[in-house]
C-alpha cells in the first residue's frame, strides 16, 4: 500500500468530518505563525539590547523595551496555548470518531461475508482480530498524529523556512538542503524496516491465534499432560519473535544517530554562515540567536521524521491487512433477488460437485430430490459428505458445479436473507451466546413475548430445568450443560418456527432420557415440514420417509429402510454396525 492508496481509502471515513478538519487546518495555520514569533523577538531584543549597551543607556531606558517584550511574548503565548489546546481537542474528536466509524464498519462488513472466509486458515479468529485491531488501532494514530503532531510541525517548518529566505537567502538554502537529505535517510530506514515490521505483525498474529487456540485446547492439553510441549512450541515462536525486535532496534539506532549527525552539521554550517555575514557587517548580531532558532524550527519535524514515517509505515502496513478485510467485496455473501412468499422444500440436486477453499472435494456428482413435507434421512460414515450437503442446501457454500433447484427455483437466484428465514438449523453443538438463558432462546425470534419463550423452552424439555435454577430464565447461558444448551438450540428452532429443517446430529449430545424426550419434540415439530436429518441413531434413521445413503462424497443409495436392507449394500453394512453396537440380544434378553 502506498501513501496515496492509503489516504483514498481513509478519505471516506474523514470525509464526514469535514469541517472539523478545516478547523483543525485553520488552527494550524495560526499555530505556525505565532511558532515564529519566538525567533523574531530574540532577534529584536539582542539587537535592541546590544543598541542601548553601545550607547551606554540604564536599565530604567530599556524598561519600556522589556515591556514591550514581555506583552508580546506572553500574548502570543496565550493565543498558542489556544490555538494548541484546539487543536489536539478536534485531532482528538477526529481520531474518536474515525476509530468508532472503522470499527463499526469493519465488524458490518465482515458479518456480511459468506462462511467460506471465516473457514479459510488465512482468516482464523486470532488472525482476524489482531489485523482488524491493528489496523483501527494504527489507522487512528495516524490520523491523530498528522493533526496533532505531523501537519503543525510541517507547517511550522514550512513558514520557518520561509523566513529563513527572507532573512537571508544563503541561509535558507542550508535550511532546505537539510530538508532532502533528511527525507532520503528516513525513506532508507522505513524502507530496510518494512520487512521487519511485515514479519512483527505476522508473529503478533500467530502468537494471539495460538493463545487463542491454547485457551480453547485446554481440557486436551491437560488430559495429555502436553503443557511442556505447548509451552515450547510458543517458545520457539517467542524467540524468533524477540530476534525480529532487536535487529529492528538496531537498524533504528543507526539510522538515528546518522540523522542527528547530519542535522548537528546543519546546525554549525548555520553558525558559521551568520557569524560571517554579522562579522563583515551585513547581518547584526540578533541574526544569530534568529537563524539558530528558525533553523530549530525547520529541523523539529524533520527532527520527528523517522517517527512519523514510523507511524505512517506501520500504518501501511497494518492498513494494508485491515483494508484487505474491509474491502473484500467478493467474499460477500451471495445473493439472489426471489423472495419466497412460503416454502415447500422440494429439493433438487443436478450433478452437483463441491469443493472446499482448500481443495478438499467433499460431494461428486450427487443427484437427489428431497420431497416436501417428508423427513428425509442422510447416512453414511465419517467424512461422507453429509453436513456439507446441508451447508449447501442451507447456501452456506455454493456447488462449485451442477445445480440446486428448490421449489422449482434455482437456490442461487433465492434472497438469501429470506431464504435463512424459512429454514431451521439444529446442529451436533450448538452455540451459546454470552447473555442469559432468555436471550438465547429469543434468538429464534426476537419479537417473541415471555410466554413464547417458556412455551419453546416447554417443547424442547428444558422449562422444568430452567427454573429450578436460581436466576430462572436470568440465569448465565453459558452455564448450562452440552446436552442442556442442546435444548436451548432446539426452543430457539420452535421459536422460529421454519418451513425446512435441518438437523445435523441433533440428540449426539443427549442423555438418554433427553433423547427421549427430545425425539418426542422433534416429531411434534417435523409435522408437515421439510426435514432433513443427519443421524447415527437407528431410531431417527428409521423413522424417517426416505434414507439417502452417502459414501465418500457420492449418493450410493436412496429408499424406504426395508428395500435399502434387502439390497445388503452400503446402508446393510452400516445398519449392521449400528445395531451390532448396541448389543441387541442382551438388550433383548434384559427386557425379557
Ligand atoms: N471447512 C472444510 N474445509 C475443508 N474440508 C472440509 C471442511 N469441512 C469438511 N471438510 C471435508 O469434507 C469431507 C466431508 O465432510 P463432512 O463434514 O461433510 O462429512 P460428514 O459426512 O458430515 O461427517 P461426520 O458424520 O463425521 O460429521 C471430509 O473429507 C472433510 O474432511
Amino acid at each position: 500500500m502506498t501513501i496515496s492508496n492509503l489516504f483514498r481509502h481513509l478519505y471516506p471515513f474523514v470525509k464526514p468530518y469535514r469541517k472539523l478538519l478545516l478547523a483543525t487546518l485553520f488552527l494550524t495555520a495560526i499555530g505556525s505563525l505565532a511558532a515564529q514569533v519566538n525567533a523574531l523577538i530574540l532577534r529584536y531584543t539582542v539587537d535592541h539590547v546590544n543598541e542601548l549597551l553601545l550607547a551606554n543607556k540604564t536599565l530604567k531606558d530599556g524598561i519600556k523595551l522589556l515591556t514591550f517584550i514581555s506583552i508580546v511574548l506572553i500574548g502570543k503565548e496565550l493565543i498558542y496555548s489556544l490555538v494548541q489546546f484546539g487543536q489536539k481537542f478536534y485531532g482528538e474528536k477526529l481520531r474518536i470518531f474515525i476509530s468508532r466509524d472503522l470499527s463499526q464498519a469493519i465488524v458490518e462488513k465482515i458479518l456480511s461475508y459468506r462462511l467460506a472466509y471465516y473457514t479459510s486458515t488465512e482468516n482464523e479468529s486470532g488472525k482476524l482480530q489482531t489485523r482488524i485491531d491493528l489496523g483501527v488501532s494504527s489507522l487512528t494514530r495516524l490520523v491523530q498524529n498528522f493533526f496533532i503532531d505531523i501537519l503543525p510541525l510541517f507547517a511550522n517548518s514550512l513558514v520557518a523556512l520561509v523566513f529563513m529566505f527572507f532573512a537571508n537567502f544563503y541561509v535558507g538554502l542550508v535550511g532546505l538542503g537539510i530538508i532532502p537529505i533528511y527525507f532520503y535517510i528516513s525513506q532508507l530506514q522505513a524502507k530496510k524496516l518494512s520487512g521487519f515490521r511485515r514479519r512483527m505483525r505476522t508473529y503478533r498474529e500467530n502468537k494471539n491465534n495460538g493463545i487463542i487456540s491454547l485457551i480453547e485446547s485446554i481440557t486436551v492439553i491437560k488430559s495429555f499432560v502436553r503443557e511442556p510441549l505447548e509451552a515450547e512450541k510458543h517458545k520457539a515462536m517467542q524467540f524468533d519473535m524477540t530476534e525480529n525486535q532487536m535487529q529492528t532496534r538496531q537498524l533504528s539506532f543507526v539510522f538515528d544517530s546518522i540523522k542527528s549527525f547530519v542535522e548537528q552539521n546543519g546546525v554549525v554550517f548555520i553558525i558559521i554562515l551568520t557569524a560571517y555575514f554579522v562579522l563583515n557587517g551585513t547581518m547584526s548580531i540578533g541574526a544569530i540567536m534568529f537563524h539558530i532558532l528558525l533553523f530549530n524550527n525547520v529541523s523539529a519535524p524533520i527532527r520527528q521524521l523517522h517517527r512519523i514515517y514510523d507511524e505512517v509505515n506501520d500504518a501501511l502496513i497494518n492498513s494494508e491487512g485491515f483494508f484487505d478485510i474491509l474491502e473484500a467485496d467478493q467474499e460477500k455473501e451471495p445473493s439472489g433477488q426471489f423472495i419466497p412468499t412460503q416454502l415447500k422444500g422440494d429439493f433438487e440436486l443436478k450433478n452437483v460437485d463441491f469443493f472446499y477453499p482448500n481443495g478438499t472435494q467433499a460431494l461428486k456428482n450427487v443427484s437427489m430430490s428431497i420431497q416436501p413435507n417428508k423427513i428425509t434421512a442422510l447416512v453414511g460414515l465419517s467424512g461422507a459428505g453429509k453436513s456439507t450437503l446441508i451447508n449447501l442446501l442451507d447456501k452456506f457454500y455454493e456447488p462449485s458445479s451442477g445445480e440446486i433447484i428448490l421449489d422449482g427455483v434455482n437456490l442461487n437466484a433465492y434472497h438469501t436473507p429470506s431464504l435463512r428465514h424459512k429454514i431451521g438449523l439444529v446442529l451436533q453443538k450448538n452455540h451459546i451466546f454470552k447473555g442469559t438463558i432468555a436471550e438465547n432462546i429469543r434468538y429464534g425470534n426476537l419479537n417473541a413475548s415471555n410466554e413464547e419463550v417458556e412455551d419453546a423452552a416447554r417443547k424442547a424439555y428444558i422449562h422444568e430445568q430452567i427454573v429450578q435454577m436460581p436466576q430462572g430464565y436470568n440465569s448465565n447461558a453459558n452455564l448450562l450443560s452440552g446436552g442442556q444448551q442442546q435444548r436451548i438450540a432446539i426452543a430457539r428452532l420452535f421459536l422460529k418456527d421454519p418451513a425446512i429443517i435441518f438437523l445435523d446430529e441433533p440428540t449426539a449430545n443427549l442423555d438418554a432420557i433427553a433423547t427421549e424426550q427430545i425425539k418426542k419434540s422433534l416429531d411434534a415439530i417435523k409435522k408437515d415440514r421439510t426435514v432433513i436429518i443427519i443421524s447415527h441413531s437407528i431410531s431417527q434413521i428409521i423413522d424417517a420417509d426416505t434414507i439417502i445413503v452417502m459414501d465418500n462424497g457420492q449418493v450410493v443409495e436412496q429408499g424406504l429402510h426395508e428395500e435399502l436392507y434387502d439390497k445388503q449394500g452400503t446402508y446393510f453394512r452400516i445398519f449392521n454396525a449400528m445395531a451390532n453396537s448396541l448389543n441387541i440380544e442382551k438388550i433383548a434378553k434384559t427386557l425379557n
